[in-house]
């Protein structure tokens, strides 16, 4: 399938404004004083020790949810933009609003429905995220990736990321499909990690290795499935780096990137990527190119977030078949974490 890019990224930015639900500063409405407001805005910027989260918040999420599904998940997928529909192909859905969710974050972002879907597919029980967290919508990291120390104790073995990022590398086209192979943190290199603070033993080590965070296994498993199903013609491979958004990149920005061997750029997944390899989760990762990132200044071109929406709906059946069929081809181990709880 060819993608028209100058169609598919479109030329006009939207209000971001319309994108936000009121539900993103519902936890600061018990009080209408500036103070509040400005708390949750400082919130992604500096760790505070309110952004500390305890091992008994995630466990209490995570009985929560047990005490409400009967599935007990292996494998746990995180949708990014415009991906939503990999939790349709669930079978035996339960589904919970995000908003029902004890301890859970709220999405803000169009194309982050905000829902938290079990099922099952090919065999193995899956929790999808139907929606995402950013730091850029004001959550504190350890908000963001929440998800994935709950998806740890329900006994997740397996997370599987998608995320729609720009490209940077030159043989990259918008509707390609990049195997994460390692990520730039770069929120992180600066010191804003979800691990900053006290680190939680019970989930690992105070510095644990990001060497080998994307599994070998699963990048070369999905590169065959991809033949087997005719699409390598736009399978990619290479390096995601996570910037913190919300503004696209700028052409400097955009130039310095890709001199530093980034091949896409998104605005999530590494921070969740480093929770859940500190957690031993095995990790697969996917992001779609939804655009070609502007590195020159003669280019009249401009991403937007419709653009990308968009790029997701027309990628979204071979994401939807190439996830489904590495699922149904990934060993589980069978650990129980949900009743041996870390
Ligand atoms: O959740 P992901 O990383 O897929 O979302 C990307 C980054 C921004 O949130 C948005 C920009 O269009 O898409
Ligand atoms: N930059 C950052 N994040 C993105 C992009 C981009 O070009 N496209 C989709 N998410």
């Amino acid at each position: 399938m060819e993608i028209n890019l100058v169609a598919a990224a479109g030329t006009t930015l939207i209000n971001p404004s319309c994108c936000f639900k009121s539900t993103f500063s519902s936890s600061s409405s018990s009080s209408s004083s500036s103070s509040s407001s400005s708390s949750v805005v400082c919130q992604s910027s500096i760790m505070h020790s309110k952004d500390q989260i305890s091992h008994d918040e995630y466990q209490k999420t995570a009985d929560w949810l047990m005490s409400q599904t009967k599935h007990r998940p292996q494998v746990a997928i995180i949708c990014g933009s415009g991906l939503g529909m990999l939790a349709d192909t669930l079978k035996c859905q339960d589904s919970f609003a995000y908003s029902d969710i004890p301890g859970f974050p709220q999405s803000t972002v169009q194309g982050h429905a905000g829902r938290l879907v079990f099922g099952e597919l090919k065999g193995k029980t899956c929790v999808c995220m139907q929606g995402r967290f950013h730091m850029y919508e004001g959550h504190s990291l350890a908000k963001t990736t929440f998800p994935v120390r709950v998806f740890k104790l329900l006994g997740v073995e397996t997370l599987i990321v998608t995320n729609a990022a720009g490209s940077l590398a030159d043989g990259f086209h918008p509707g390609d499909i990049m195997i994460i192979k390692d990520h730039v943190n770069f929120p992180g290199l600066v010191g804003l990690n979800p691990l900053s603070g006290p680190n939680d033993d019970k989930f690992g080590p105070r510095f644990p290795a990001m060497s080998s965070c994307y599994d070998k296994d699963l990048r070369c498993l999905a590169l065959d499935i991809a033949k087997q199903q005719g699409v390598s013609g736009f399978m990619q491979e290479g390096v995601y780096a996570m910037v913190g958004g919300p503004n696209f990149e700028s052409i400097a920005e955009a130039r310095l990137l890709h001199r530093l061997g980034v091949d896409a750029v998104g605005m999530s997944t590494a921070a969740e990527v480093v929770v859940a390899t500190h957690c031993g989760l095995r990790v697969f990762g996917l992001s779609l190119i939804t655009n070609k990132v502007v590195k020159s200044y003669e280019d009249s071109e401009s991403v937007n977030h419709d653009g990308v929406l968009e790029v997701g709906r027309l990628r979204s059946l071979t994401v939807q078949q190439l996830v489904t069929e590495l699922i149904s081809r990934i060993e589980i181990n069978n650990n129980d974490d949900s009743k041996n709880a870390v």
